[in-house]
């Protein structure tokens, strides 16, 4: 039994079986849960129909299910139910990936709690601008955002329970704010700094691997975009 059961309905985008592109786990087989929403406005986001929560997008959690390719459409679904779909799907994996748009904007306890008791691994990909309503266990990978158009900043406390800080870059600029980012706003020791070129951009890439050797930092690449798989 769930300590609080309240049924939450969280809007799903997709779900999707595939192997971990970024970060730490890179390599990991994973099973994303995909949320919809998000109120950053990264110009670059490479998920930008997942931005907005229309009415007129919602469609049967039948039809997230089956969904051919990337799109604005989201179902409502339960903890309970997202469970049932992975099992209905056979997904071998067991590691469980919360992304979007941005999963942070939900209360995600509930779904933590029974993915968890189905005994699932969690990770979390956030922005860092919500307060993190996930499991003790949950792996955060933060991927801090400065001066997006949306006007929200990265929170303090998102800082203080990042597992990895994975910031995306494109320029020297992004480099000065990650510093400053680190300076005022200081993850716990030992945090994996990792930069993620933006969209496989050949300057993007050279800068992250000339300053990752530089600073002893992680090169996080996107493998999947380089596999082409999803
Ligand atoms: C689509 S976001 C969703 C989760 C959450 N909103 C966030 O930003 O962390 C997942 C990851 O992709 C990164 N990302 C998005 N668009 C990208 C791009 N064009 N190139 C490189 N990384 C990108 C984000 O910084 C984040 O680390
Ligand atoms: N393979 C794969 N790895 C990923 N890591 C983070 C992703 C995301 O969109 O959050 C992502 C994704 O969309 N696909
Ligand atoms: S915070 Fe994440 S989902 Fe939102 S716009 Fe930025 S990269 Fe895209
Ligand atoms: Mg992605």
């Amino acid at each position: 039994m769930l300590e609080n059961p309240i049924n939450t309905l969280y809007p799903l985008n997709e779900v999707f079986q595939t192997i971990q592109g970024e970060g730490t786990y890179t390599g990991v087989p994973a099973i994303f849960i995909r949320l919809q929403g998000c109120p950053v406005g990264c110009p670059w986001c490479d998920t930008q129909h997942t931005w907005e929560q229309r009415a007129e997008d919602q469609v049967p959690l039948t039809a997230i299910v089956e969904k051919p390719a990337a799109s604005s459409t989201w179902a409502q679904a339960t903890a309970t139910e997202i469970v049932a779909l992975l099992q209905d799907k056979k997904y071998t994996a067991k590691h469980v990936v919360l992304t979007g748009g941005e999963p942070a904007m939900y209360d995600l306890l509930e779904l933590c709690e029974v993915l968890e008791s189905a005994g699932y691994r969690l990770q979390i990909e956030t922005s860092g601008t919500f307060p993190l309503r996930v499991s003790p266990q949950t792996w955060v990978t933060l991927s801090p955002k400065v001066d997006m158009p949306g006007g929200l900043l990265v929170r303090a406390d998102c800082m203080n329970r990042a597992d990895e800080i994975k910031y995306p870059v494109a320029m020297e600029k992004h480099i000065d704010e990650l510093d400053n980012l680190l300076k005022v706003c200081p993850p716990r020791a030992g945090v994996t700094i990792a930069l993620q070129p933006i969209s496989q951009r050949p300057r993007a890439t050279e800068l992250a691997i000339q300053t990752c050797i530089e600073r002893n930092w992680r090169l996080s690449v996107q493998l999947h975009k380089y596999l082409h798989i999803e």
